[in-house]
């Protein structure tokens, strides 16, 4: 889609120039025509690194990435993207030859092989890839001769990657990459786009996999209500969240009420949450010389972003009712 929407202030607002940040966006507000949808976002995202923008169904995620793409107008704020203001229509005409994006789906002419769909795509970039290199990159060269009617649903999500990075973009986003591919290709996804990070590009990932966003992104943001709720490394959300370690031992023979403080039996194992996995560990020893009980297969599994996530949207929630209800 062309930016025929992007009219309005965001149109106007000068793109400042920044070379740290491939984003750097402020104050960020869309309206429907219902009230705002986006309140006043800031969102910057440095060269180089894969970010992740998580949040919920309705959330804004699409609303921001497109207004960031120059595929929707903003109703205000302050927007420059590789230095450019997407809103603005001739920084939109060059920044499509800087960043690509990859949508979940797309349509592409179902009669053309990819061979010859690559070729014409690389005809409109200076620079291209070339058809061997991109096609070993995404995994498709037993494909080249094979026409885009013939391709299965992840065959055709790697064409997809490949149009997108045959023109060497600066500036990738990518919706959801790996969903509907096997085991195999997902992780050669992963690894190209860890790659690409390493040589430089910057990638936006929205995604719902969690275990994908844990490995690839340098820091994630979580978008709930048009607003963020927290920003960080994935290191840092999982730690300041409230989401709990889980210890557990097999079930030593002893009566649920001897059990330590905490604890409940679960499939034969002996589980505790905590967050404070040293504490419950030598509590755990002190319990079993006490009951003369024998800890084995024990088990520390600290939370994962998937828990992090989770936890953090329970308590956002927690706090929006309770606001309500004041
Ligand atoms: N074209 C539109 N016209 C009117 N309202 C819209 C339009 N697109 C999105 N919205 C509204 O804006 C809000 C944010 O939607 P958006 O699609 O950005 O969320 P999202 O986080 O991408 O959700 P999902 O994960 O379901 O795709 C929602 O309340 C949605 O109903």
């Amino acid at each position: 889609m062309h930016p025929s929407d992007t009219a309005g202030p965001g149109g106007t607002a000068s793109a400042a120039t920044s070379t740290d940040h491939a984003i750097d966006a402020s104050g960020i507000t869309k309206d429907y025509g219902k009230g705002d949808v986006l309140h006043g976002i800031d969102y910057r995202v440095p060269t180089g690194t894969v970010s992740a923008l998580l949040g919920p169904n309705g959330a804004g995620k699409t609303t921001l990435i497109e207004i960031l793409e120059g595929h929707r107008g903003r109703t205000s704020g302050r927007l420059s993207v590789l230095g450019l203001d997407p809103g603005d229509r001739r920084d939109f005409a060059r920044l499509r030859t800087r960043m690509s994006v990859v949508l979940q789906q797309t349509v592409l002419e179902p009669g053309l092989s990819v061979r010859d769909i690559l070729r014409r795509h690389a005809s409109y970039h200076p620079d291209p890839v070339g058809l061997d290199e991109i096609l070993d990159q995404v995994d498709l060269t037993a494909k080249r001769s094979a026409l885009v009617k013939s391709l299965s649903g992840g065959q055709l999500r790697r064409l997809d990657l490949a149009l997108a990075l045959t023109g060497r973009p600066e500036l990738l986003f990518l919706d959801e990459p790996t969903t509907g591919l096997d085991p195999v290709s997902r992780r050669r996804i992963r690894a190209l786009v860890s790659g690409l990070r390493d040589s430089g590009t910057t990638v936006v990932l929205t995604s719902h996999d969690l275990a994908e966003v844990q490995e690839l992104a340098d820091r994630v943001d979580v978008i709930r209500d048009g607003a963020f709720l927290a920003t960080g490394t994935p290191d840092e959300l999982v730690r300041s969240s409230s989401a709990f370690t889980v210890v557990e031992f097999a079930d030593p023979g002893v009566a649920a009420d001897r059990l330590p403080d905490g604890a409940n039996l679960v499939n034969g194992r002996v589980r505790i949450h905590t967050d404070d996995q040293d504490t419950v560990v030598r509590d755990v020893q002190a319990w079993a010389e006490r009951e003369k009980a024998t800890i084995s297969g024990l088990t520390i599994v600290p939370p994962t972003l998937d828990d992090a996530y989770l936890a953090m949207l329970d308590a956002g929630a927690q706090k929006t009712t309770s606001g309500k209800a004041e």
